[in-house]
């Protein structure tokens, strides 16, 4: 970690104060949104890859004693193992918005769902086939539509085109987020993977970094005055504290692995 590229002081006081706390916990819960902000934003999803100081902090901390650490994305469990490099490590990955674990998803994905997931992405193919920059992106229970590389005019057309077609549909989800629309076929939600992490852990306080609008549930699901909420960007939120970027989720992170390693008397890394 560079302490020039990332200095723990562009981090408000307050929350550095807060990480300082929340480090001598028995039990402390780390969890970070990949996208936005483990990851910078890029033109195409699959050029999205962790800052390395982001992903060695995550590391550090996950081997501590007594500090799960977790990522929970809206992409598919497979491409964030793949895309984060942390597919092998000890720290735990949820994809899809929070509804795909490793044990796979909690809710039984019937052949109704996939015939409904199958007709969202034929329909969404289509708009891309009419929208040059358009793309699809498919993932286990859910499909995304990105117009980030469109043009403004082709974006607006295409995103319309969506949410009077299968965003309407009967038992579609549907999440507007960054230059995208992400329809479902399930119930999905940060805020619930939260609530199993923290019962599973034990967790006295959970920290959680999200910048998107499927991050609000999880901040949603953290408690006033114990936890907390850390939203990265601009935008209306419920999170207590914000940070600009993912440079600076890099400083909390580091901040939080060397906090924590000295609240437990482990030489800091
Ligand atoms: O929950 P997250 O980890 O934040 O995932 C949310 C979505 O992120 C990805 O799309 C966004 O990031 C792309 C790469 O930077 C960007 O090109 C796109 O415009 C953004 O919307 C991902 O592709 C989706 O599957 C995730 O649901």
């Amino acid at each position: 970690m560079s302490p020039d590229r990332f200095p723990a002081d562009r981090l408000p006081a307050d929350l550095v104060a807060a990480l300082d706390h929340a480090a001598m916990v028995p039990v402390l819960l780390v969890a970070s949104d990949f996208d936005g902000c483990l990851a910078p934003i890029v033109s195409r999803p699959e050029d999205a890859r962790p800052l390395p100081e982001s992903r060695a902090a995550l590391l550090d901390a996950a081997a501590l004693e007594r500090t799960p650490v977790a990522v929970i994305s809206g992409r598919a469990l497979t491409d964030l193992a793949r895309l984060s490099g942390l597919g092998d490590s000890a720290i735990t990955l949820i994809g899809s918005h929070g509804s795909e674990f490793d044990t796979g998803f909690p809710q039984e994905i019937t052949a109704g769902h996939r015939d409904l997931l199958a007709r969202i992405v034929g329909e969404f193919r289509s708009i891309a086939a009419d929208h040059p920059g358009v793309t699809v992106e498919t993932k286990p229970v859910s499909t995304a539509l990105h117009v980030r590389n469109a043009t403004a005019g082709d974006a607006e057309s295409a995103l319309t085109r969506a949410r009077r077609g299968p965003a309407s549909w009967d038992g579609v989800e549907a999440t507007e987020g960054k230059a995208v629309i992400e329809l479902a076929v399930i119930e999905t939600s940060k805020g619930i993977a939260l609530d199993v992490l923290r019962e599973r852990s034990g967790a006295d306080v959970v920290i959680y970094l999200g910048d998107d609008v499927t991050d609000e549930k999880a901040f949603a699901h953290l408690r006033t005055g114990t936890d907390l909420s850390i939203k990265v960007g601009t935008g209306n939120t419920l999170a207590q504290y914000r940070i600009d970027d993912p440079y600076a989720v890099a400083a909390v992170l580091a901040h939080v692995a060397a906090r924590r390693a000295e609240a437990l008397g482990t030489r800091s890394v």
